[in-house]
């Protein structure tokens, strides 16, 4: 183990915290980049992130923290980024210091709206980084429960496995357990399409079905996670690991899912802004769903089925009712 390792975290909210709490088990100092000077100062002082994850405590001799995501940039050479896909392209924009020779690492699980790229591709697309020096940490994870220290286990996928191993043993610790895997685009697309399957989930609980519907919903949503995946970027993979389907299970079933929460608020009848107004953010999931369904039509050749991906869409993209869709829908499960 390298404690000398220059990582940079970028982002301020609850996985960015969490994963600044991972490092420092591991790292003597780290980067950690975030626009909240209030925060800076309040962590400063207090030891603490004042707005996620309170009851972390830091100590401040091992964080280079800043509000100017060029001076972590330049200083490190494994940039974590944690900022939420919604706001990716802005904040990447405020960057002059150069990505060259440098390996990212993509904790969000999203799609960069602007763009209808996995962060990856992003990255791969618009910053000419080669894909070696590209990777992902998934899993199924809640920040809250890193911040318990309770048993959690990361996927890092990087084509390049000297990356992937190096971040998941500056990762690990008694309470955080990494595996590695070489599935970066397959990963990135399961982490981003349980979000569409986390807010059918919520669609689902708001318009009243119970549990035993929910499971044959989850059932169904793997299997088409699995077709969806296949046709777009096929290779040998075990859908059932922990990166799929784990990912799929503890977002679809958790109450504190915002995904789950925002389709919870349309299946009860919030129409998508006002559910959105009252959450007072965007789930990522909204936008994974378009591009999802926009994905499946334009890149993949021959069509993967897509039941529920499609009448998520019709709900939140074409104002259909919910309950009419979700009959539809329950009809095409099994
Ligand atoms: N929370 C988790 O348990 C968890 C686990 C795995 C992956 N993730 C992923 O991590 C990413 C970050 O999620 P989070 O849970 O930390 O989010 P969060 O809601 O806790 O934090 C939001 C962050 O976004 C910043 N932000 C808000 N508005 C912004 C703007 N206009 N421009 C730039 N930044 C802005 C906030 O300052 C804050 O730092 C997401 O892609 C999420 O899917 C989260």
């Amino acid at each position: 183990m390298n404690r000398d390792a220059k990582f940079a975290v970028l982002g301020g909210g609850s996985w960015a915290t969490a994963i600044a709490k991972m490092l420092c088990e591991n790292v003597d100092k780290i980067y950690w980049y975030m626009r909240n000077k209030t925060a800076i100062e309040h962590i400063r002082k207090e030891d603490h992130n004042p707005n996620y994850l309170s009851s972390v405590e830091f100590n401040n001799d091992q964080l280079l923290l800043t509000n100017n995501i060029n001076e972590a940039v330049e200083n490190a050479d494994y940039l974590i980024f944690v900022i939420p896909s919604a706001f990716l392209k802005t904040e990447l924009e405020e960057l002059t210091a150069s990505l060259e020779n440098k390996v990212i690492f993509s904790a969000i699980k999203g799609i960069v709206p602007e763009t209808s790229l996995i962060v990856g591709e992003h990255f791969h697309k618009i910053y000419n980084i080669p894909f070696e020096n590209i990777g992902v940490i998934t899993g199924p994870c809640h920040a809250e429960e890193v911040a318990l220290e309770r048993l959690s286990y990361l996927t890092i996928a990087c084509a390049n496995e000297v990356h992937a191993d190096f971040l998941a043993e500056h990762l690990s610790s008694h309470y955080i357990n990494c595996k590695t895997s070489e599935d970066v685009v397959g990963t990135e697309y399961a982490a981003m399409l349980k979000n569409i399957y986390a807010i059918a989930a919520g669609i689902a609980h708001g318009l009243g079905y119970g549990d035993n519907f929910q499971s044959v919903l989850m059932s169904n949503a793997i299997r088409e996670m699995k077709r969806f995946i296949k046709k777009t970027y096929k290779m040998k993979r075990n859908i059932n690991d922990s990166a799929y389907l784990g990912d799929l299970l503890v977002t679809g079933y958790s109450v504190f899912s915002r995904n789950r929460m925002f389709g919870n608020m349309i299946g009860k009848g919030y129409t998508v802004k006002s559910a959105q107004m009252e959450m007072s953010m965007v789930a990522e999931g909204y936008y994974a769903t378009k591009s999802a369904y926009n994905i499946n039509i334009a890149k993949n050749k021959k069509k993967a089925k897509t039941p529920i991906i499609n009448a998520v869409y019709q709900i939140l993209y074409e104002q259909k009712n919910p309950k009419e869709i979700f009959a539809k829908l329950s009809d095409k499960l099994n």
